[in-house]
């Protein structure tokens, strides 16, 4: 097997009333990569994750997960692979420890050896002190934690994550992200997740993924995605709304690129340092003075939001 842990090539699927939710796409991810699957609702994420995870059988096309087909073997990738989807259904009578046990017991351990594993893996997603606790008095974070826990118990070394730190609040999403960062740079597991927290796919991912209506959109690092945009956001703050309106006014002259928020208006212009002077000058003819300005380079927010912008107007071009 190369390190392509994952490889899909013409990957489609067709549900039966006719919606075309994944249409051709290929790609790989290397072994020990973290994978980041972005895409607005709908795009075919779950859908994907889903044909990957031999949930769900693809109308066209084919992938192999660590070297099996996926139509061919199934039954081998299930045991190379963790899964985590969303809304997983657990017994909420049972505590963490007895449900990483059972899990370990369907994997063909043994009671001993699903007892030590249960205490392993308690203590990697940090629920040792909760382990005897019904799971259904878990809050939203332990409940995800306890979820990573049952997906690593046959150490797979590939694990799916559909969404899953959404609904954590920051802190408890923070923790999970050091969880999944763990197994990927101190156990060498492949992750491919979902998320709609694009700063943090930013921070955590090797690689991005952007998924749009079905087709791949762009593949690339994260960082190579943002310098593609070329372009940095000039935020212009002023004292008040009506100096601002002033502003606006002016501003137009240099660019219909701009957003407006109450005192402030955001430009955005080509990566150029020498727009400055320009803007200022502008500005002071008609005697508006910004109280603060800001330049940023652009999130991957930005850069998602312009995909799917650029690829709705040329659908609308199209007539589509
Ligand atoms: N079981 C199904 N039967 C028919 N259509 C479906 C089914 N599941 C999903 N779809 C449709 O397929 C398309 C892709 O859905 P999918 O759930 O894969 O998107 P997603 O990117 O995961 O979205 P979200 O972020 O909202 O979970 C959507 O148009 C959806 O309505």
């Amino acid at each position: 097997m190369s390190n392509r842990i994952i490889e899909v090539s013409q990957l489609s699927k067709t549900y039966k009333e006719g919606t075309e939710a994944v249409k051709n796409i290929s790609f790989s991810v290397k072994e020990g990569e973290f994978f980041a699957f972005l895409g607005p609702n709908g795009a075919g994420k779950s859908t994907t994750i889903k044909m990957l995870t031999t949930l769900m059988k693809p109308t066209f096309g084919e992938g192999k997960i660590a070297g099996y087909d996926l139509l061919q073997k199934p039954e081998k990738i299930r045991l190379q692979i963790g899964v985590a989807l969303q809304n997983t259904a657990i017994d909420p009578a049972l505590t963490g420890r007895e449900l990483i046990i059972l899990q370990g017991r369907l994997f063909g351990f043994s009671k001993a050896e699903a007892i030590k594993r249960a205490k392993e893996l308690l203590e990697l997603v940090g629920l040792t002190k909760d382990a005897d606790k019904q799971c259904g008095k878990y809050s939203g974070g332990m409940q995800r934690r306890l979820d990573l826990a049952m997906t690593l118990v046959h150490r797979p070394k590939v694990l799916f994550l559909d969404e899953p730190t959404v609904g954590l609040d920051p802190a408890s999403r923070m923790d999970l992200w050091q969880e999944i960062k763990k197994l990927n740079k101190e156990y060498g597991t492949t992750i491919f997740l979902t998320t709609q927290y694009l700063e943090e796919a930013d921070e955590v991912a090797d690689r991005v993924g952007i998924i749009n209506d079905g087709e791949i959109v762009a593949l690339e690092k994260p960082e190579a995605l943002k310098s593609s945009l070329m372009l940095d956001k000039i935020k212009l703050f002023f004292r008040s709304i009506q100096e601002k309106e002033k502003a606006q006014k002016a501003m137009m002259e240099i660019t219909s690129n701009l957003e407006s928020l109450d005192n402030q208006i955001i430009l955005h212009l080509q990566k150029n340092r020498e727009y400055l002077p320009v803007i200022l000058g502008k500005l002071a003819a008609v005697h508006v003075f910004p109280i603060d300005i800001q330049i940023a380079s652009p999130t991957l927010d930005d850069v998602f939001l312009q995909i799917i912008r650029d690829k709705k107007s040329t659908n609308e071009n199209r007539g589509v």
